[in-house]
């Protein structure tokens, strides 16, 4: 498998170099020059089928034979072994055709792990192949960074610099990041917001100079393809629990960086019957916008209750841009470019094919709110701020009530206290492996939002 740059002009990589290069050297990210595809008679064989037989099929479709079929097997094992529950993705419906994929039973309670997990244990594989040491670079708005922190810690191959906004990610998430003390784990607390921080690590990647050319930059955000692809796989195993492909599925996804429901669009593209994908972000509206009235333009960045979807640029985008533009780099560069300056449109008949799948709603505090004691009201559960959001978008944007609705449970509740103790509720426990993390002792750095002080941080603090 080749994979090729959103931006046309870095060299095609396979998929190791992929995962080990993060951003494409031409500003770009990277995604396959082809997409692999299932028949509908192959995802009807798959069901039944434990999560981990399915994850390997979808993603030796994207490694090929890079790595050994029992190397790989095993890989997806362990990964998936660090789960509490069985089925590491359990859905549950919660009316006659509404469900809720629950995507937060692993290690740090957010559906960041089913890809941290699997990413860092890739690094481990390709890093200790070559005898190689790299330096990881993270931007987190609060749930990457702690599961790419637990996905990586235990890798001898990496040191780990995570830039989190300052006084931004609720004190749960903290916590999760700046309690583990291990040699090769650095927390930045960036005094500015996700935005700059996501700003900082693309640039660090864009120019490499200040690493002295000797130490290999590594991304664990989804720009890094391999997040993607372990994200691929909880699409085609909820939808095949309710049916598909003998069915169309939709799905709601709580939405940001873009990168959860890109990796359904693959799902998607590779052959899974879908009827919509609907986009549900909160009050940091841009991809509502961009879906609903192609309006592609930038706003102040604002400080929500569901704070790991406060995000403006949206990394991910790009890639369906991509798609949508047939792989024409130079189009994606120009239109980004004018983006970073003015409101920008998407050419009206690339907008309309996006608008045959994807459906958008912009879900405000108050509301998230209400839908916290709504849905708790009506099934029981308690849903997390994000999950809220895709919650009322799942109901209000819900094209054709016969077609199962899936809608993305992306976080613990106990992450987010501040919108469940508003919403009426006493808090939510937090699992018994956390049970201490109030108490654990912190370690992190204050610095400005400024890059070439947190390069330099990074350069003074590698091993
Ligand atoms: C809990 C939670 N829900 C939803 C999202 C949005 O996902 P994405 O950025 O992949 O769109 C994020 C992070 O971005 C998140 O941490
Ligand atoms: N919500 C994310 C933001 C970073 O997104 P990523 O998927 O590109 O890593 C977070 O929690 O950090």
């Amino acid at each position: 498998m080749r994979y090729i740059s959103t931006r046309g002009q870095a060299p095609a990589l396979n998929f190791e170099d992929v995962v080990l290069t993060g951003l494409a050297s031409d500003g770009g990210l990277y995604v396959p020059e082809t997409i692999p595809q299932f028949s509908a008679e192959e995802i009807a064989s798959w069901a039944g089928l434990p999560y981990t037989d399915i994850a390997y099929k979808v993603m030796h479709a994207f490694i090929g034979d890079e790595i050994p079929a029992d190397t790989l097997k095993s890989m997806i094992e362990d990964t998936y072994g660090t789960f509490k529950h069985d089925a590491v993705t359990p859905l549950k419906q919660l009316d006659s055709n509404h469900y809720l994929l629950e995507l937060f039973h692993g290690p740090t309670l957010a559906f960041k792990d089913v890809a941290l997990q699997m990413l860092g244990r890739l690094l481990d594989h390709f890093l200790g192949k070559r005898n190689e040491h790299a330096v990881i670079m993270g931007a987190t708005s609060g749930d990457t960074g702690s599961a790419a922190i637990e996905g990586c810690k235990p890798c001898d191959h990496v040191d780990i610099f995570i830039l989190h906004p300052y006084n931004r990610v609720s004190e749960v998430q903290r916590r999760q990041m700046t309690t583990v003390l291990a040699d090769n784990v650095f927390n930045i607390a960036v005094e500015g917001n996700f935005d700059d921080c996501q700003a900082i690590v693309k640039e660090s990647f864009n120019n490499q100079d200040f690493l002295g050319g000797k130490t290999r930059l590594v991304a664990v955000n989804s720009i890094n393809w391999a997040r993607i692809m372990a994200q691929v796989v909880y699409y085609f195993v909820s939808a095949v629990a309710v049916g598909s492909p003998h069915r169309k599925v939709s799905f709601s996804v709580p939405s940001a960086n873009f990168g959860d429901v890109f990796a359904g669009y693959i799902a998607y593209k590779m052959g899974l019957p879908v009827n919509q994908f609907v986009v549900a972000t909160n009050a940091n509206d841009i991809l509502h916008r961009v879906i609903s009235k192609n309006d592609f333009s930038k706003q102040p960045l604002l400080h929500t209750l569901s704070p790991s979807m406060d995000i403006v640029v949206s990394s991910n985008f790009e890639r369906l841009l991509f798609d949508l533009y047939d792989n024409d780099g130079a189009a994606v560069e120009d239109l980004l470019k004018r983006f970073n300056n003015e409101p920008v449109h998407i050419e009206q008949p690339r907008w309309d094919k996006a608008r045959e799948l994807f459906d958008s709603l912009s879900v405000d505090d108050d509301t998230t709110i209400e839908v916290i004691k709504e849905a708790f009201e009506r099934t029981g559960e308690l849903l997390d701020p994000h999950t809220a959001t895709g919650y009322r978008a799942a109901e209000t944007c819900n094209r054709d009530k016969a077609v199962p609705m899936i809608t993305l449970a992306t976080a613990h509740p106990a992450k987010f206290e501040d919108a469940i103790v508003k919403a009426g509720f006493k808090g939510a426990p937090l699992p018994a492996h956390m049970a201490d993390l109030m108490e654990r002792e912190e370690r992190f750095s204050v610095l400005p939002a400024d890059a070439e002080a947190i390069q330099a941080f990074v350069v003074g603090n590698k091993r």
